[in-house]
């Protein structure tokens, strides 16, 4: 088949590419009736290689029935460079930026700043306060909280460490045995011999975070304390303030007895707690032995939520919402978990990894984005009844993301599979049904796939076991083709990682790259993925290499059925799980695939045990039980190796192309140069491309270009 040119590939690639994602959108109340949207975007620069983050705002008028009037883009693209984290106060009438900047030096140093309408009026220099370490801007501890009176600022950054000096530093010898008191007067702890001592951190993508504390900063003085009465061992995120500013609520993490890579993992042992500033007293709000995380209270102070699940198995699950009454302390799941959705009461439950700050209507009613089958949607949940609204259902757009409310206002953001993010804004209902909403856009998408059209097929698996839970799966087709026959056109089947993961209906780059240039993509939602119920996810662990498999493999015959595809020319695809699915499918079906590109694949269960920053995932998904101990039998490491790709390796044909991070802590490249060299040595072909300084995503710009060029190649020479 002739497939468009590298040229095209290359052309589409940059148009596709330059779609920005949104990274943070809020509203400000400006007057009566006029509110300004705030929004921060993050785009490819493919000439300056790298991210670049810009703010974006726009100004939206209510009208005299309290409806959307006007929307007003004054065009105020503005690039930022260094800020980290931006917060306005509750009043609105300032804002607190966390900068990091490059001295004369080239030494990094981070300024908490805070700005009024006119100028900016406090500059704290953290680094050279010296109170604590980096401040933590990641979305899993990251904070940065105003008190109410808007005279502090609460954020999270690594626990100072003693200074650790070795036993032969000169420098050092003031102090001795004889003279123990030239120790005690220098101003910072020293201990001689940590200089090597292992410090483990919270593994990928949070490489060098090893034990945040909350830290408060005085903007009166300009100092920063660190709150004593912390419980031990514990890592702090999340930090939020008690309606009083008389104490702070966080989620602490359990260091002990290791830690296992939190990112992508919400089954993580913690708690909530309540830490009683001048008292010093710290108690547990929830209860112990779960994952719990994002707390945030009502607007009247009454009562706070958090997200709870399970610390054991899947590292992604159906969650509760739980309500914490703040007087009586009692506690109340208002939203359980949900096994199986039905026809009559369709919502498959909760899966969120953080609440917005801003997320409640009033007192009783939050609004929450969640996975809701293959689409991410926006709810209302009434935390009194626990009834939940679906606000978003339409036809049009695949997936939404709420971002914030302001009275009755809402922000969010909407893309599917052929538009790239759009911001919208609505005016819910005051009374009746509150999920009438009419969004008006305020721009349009940056990115229109004219020529590609998408579905969602629902497919019943065919297996005995687990048969009774449907899944999804995604389908993009170029338009010039849907509806011809005389065409068939090649398949690329994609399978997401996780595994307890899910394809969303929202923009997707790369199948909509190789849409764009003539490939139907079969984008599969598998049993275990999120989103279709407790019951889907917990059906995985112990079958895969099974169940995920032959439900990609009926997904990829499903779209041939259709009529369109050249069953002569498939191809599979995938990262992490993905990758161990993308492989599994060509060891499994060897001749129905004709080539396969993987990005960090699992190839060998067995082997990652005892690699990489969650061993629990190997035995979990392997059907068996964690335990910190982890002192597996022969027995459990044939039964790992043997639901492993690296099993099927004899049955491989396909040309395989594999893309490997060099950092990437979570699958260690290892189980890719592995699966590579097995490969050469049995005379199939394959390609290895390993990416310094990139982790598990390769998300790098110009890795992930280089990526895209080098799978489009890959496929187009073997199809
Ligand atoms: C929990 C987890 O990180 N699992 C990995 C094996 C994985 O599949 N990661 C996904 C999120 C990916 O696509 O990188």
């Amino acid at each position: 088949m002739d497939f468009p040119s590298v040229e095209r590939a290359v052309k589409v690639y940059r148009e596709c590419a330059s779609a920005p994602s949104l990274s943070s959108a809020s509203l400000q109340k400006t007057g009566d009736s006029v509110f300004s949207v705030h929004s921060t975007w993050s785009q490819r620069d493919l000439e300056r290689e790298c991210n670049i983050k810009y703010r974006q705002t726009h100004i939206v008028t209510l009208d005299s029935n309290g409806q959307i009037g006007d929307v007003i883009d004054p065009g105020t693209n503005t690039e930022l460079n260094s800020e980290q984290l931006v917060r306005w106060s509750p009043s609105g009438k300032l804002k607190a930026v966390l900068r990091k900047i490059k001295d004369k030096k080239g030494d990094e140093k981070q300024y908490l700043e805070v700005w009024n309408n006119i100028a900016k009026i406090h500059n704290i220099n953290l680094t050279a306060l010296d109170k604590h370490g980096k401040v933590y801007e990641d979305g899993e501890f990251g904070c940065l909280e105003w008190s109410s009176c808007e005279s502090q600022l609460l954020y999270v950054a690594e626990k100072k460490q003693p200074k650790a000096v070795s036993y032969f530093d000169k420098s050092k010898e003031g102090g001795s045995e004889e003279n123990p008191e030239t120790d005690a007067k220098k101003k910072d702890p020293e201990v001689k011999g940590d200089q090597f001592v292992h410090r483990q951190d919270w593994g990928e993508l949070l490489v060098g975070k090893h034990s945040p504390v909350p830290c408060i900063l005085n903007l009166q003085t300009g100092q920063v304390t660190i709150p004593e009465g912390l419980p031990n061992d514990v890592s702090v995120g999340q930090a939020i303030w008690t309606p009083d500013d008389s104490g702070i609520v966080f989620t602490g993490w359990e260091n002990e007895p290791y830690r296992l890579g939190l990112i992508y993992c919400r089954n993580r042992r913690s708690a909530i707690y309540h830490l009683d500033l001048s008292s010093q007293t710290c108690n547990t709000i929830s209860i112990t032995g779960q994952s719990v995380r994002s707390p945030v209270f009502s607007p009247d102070a009454s009562k706070l939520i958090y997200i709870q699940n399970s610390c054991h198995g899947p590292h992604m699950q159906c969650a509760q919402l739980i309500v914490y009454h703040w007087e009586s302390k009692e506690t109340k799941v208002t939203v359980d978990i949900v096994q199986r959705p039905t026809e009559g009461r369709p919502f498959p439950g909760l899966y969120v990894g953080r609440f917005e700050q801003q997320c409640w209507l009033d007192n009783e009613t939050i609004l929450v984005s969640t996975a809701w089958r293959s689409s991410q949607t926006i709810i209302a949940i009434n935390i009194c009844t626990g009834e939940v609204t679906r606000l978003t259902n339409g036809p049009d757009f695949g997936s939404w993301m709420f971002c914030d409310i302001k009275q009755r206002l809402i922000l969010a953001c909407r893309s599917s599979p052929t538009r790239s993010a759009q911001l919208v804004v609505g005016v819910i209902p005051q009374e009746g049904d509150i999920s009438c909403i009419n969004w008006k856009p305020l721009h349009e998408s940056s990115v229109i796939l004219s020529d590609v059209i998408w579905s969602v097929i629902t497919l019943k698996p065919k297996t005995e076991q687990g048969s009774d839970i449907d899944f999804e799966t995604i389908i993009l087709k170029p338009k010039a083709n849907s509806g011809s026959q005389e065409k068939k056109l090649p398949l690329i089947v994609w399978a997401h990682g996780g595994p307890h993961s899910v394809f969303s209906t929202g923009y997707l780059l790369l199948p909509g790259l190789f849409c764009q240039l003539g490939f139907v993509i079969a984008c599969v939602n598998y049993r275990g993925s999120i989103g279709f119920g407790q019951a889907s996810i917990d059906s995985l662990p112990g079958f895969v290499g099974t169940h995920d498999v032959k439900d990609v493999q009926a997904a990829a015959e499903a779209v041939i059925e259709q009529g369109l595809v050249d069953r002569e020319r498939v191809a599979v695809s995938g990262g992490s799980h993905g990758g161990f699915l993308s492989t599994h499918m060509i060891g499994q079906y060897p001749d129905f695939y004709k080539a396969c590109i993987t990005r960090n694949p699992v190839t060998n269960l067995a082997d990652k045990l005892f690699c990489g920053d969650i061993p629990d995932l190997t035995m979990t998904e392997a059907g068996m039980d964690f335990d910190f101990k982890i002192a597996p039998s022969a027995e459990m490491y044939a039964k790992m190796f043997n639901c492993s790709p690296m099993a099927h390796i004899d049955k491989v044909r396909a040309p395989t192309l594999l893309m490997l991070g060099s950092d990437d802590l979570r699958v260690p490249p290892q189980q890719g140069i592995r699966y590579h060299e097995m490969l050469k040595a049995r005379g199939v072909k394959t390609r290895l491309l390993m990416y310094p300084d990139n982790s598990h995503p390769i998300n790098k710009v110009d890795a992930e270009a280089d990526c895209f060029m080098n799978m489009y190649t890959w496929i187009t020479e073997h199809l």
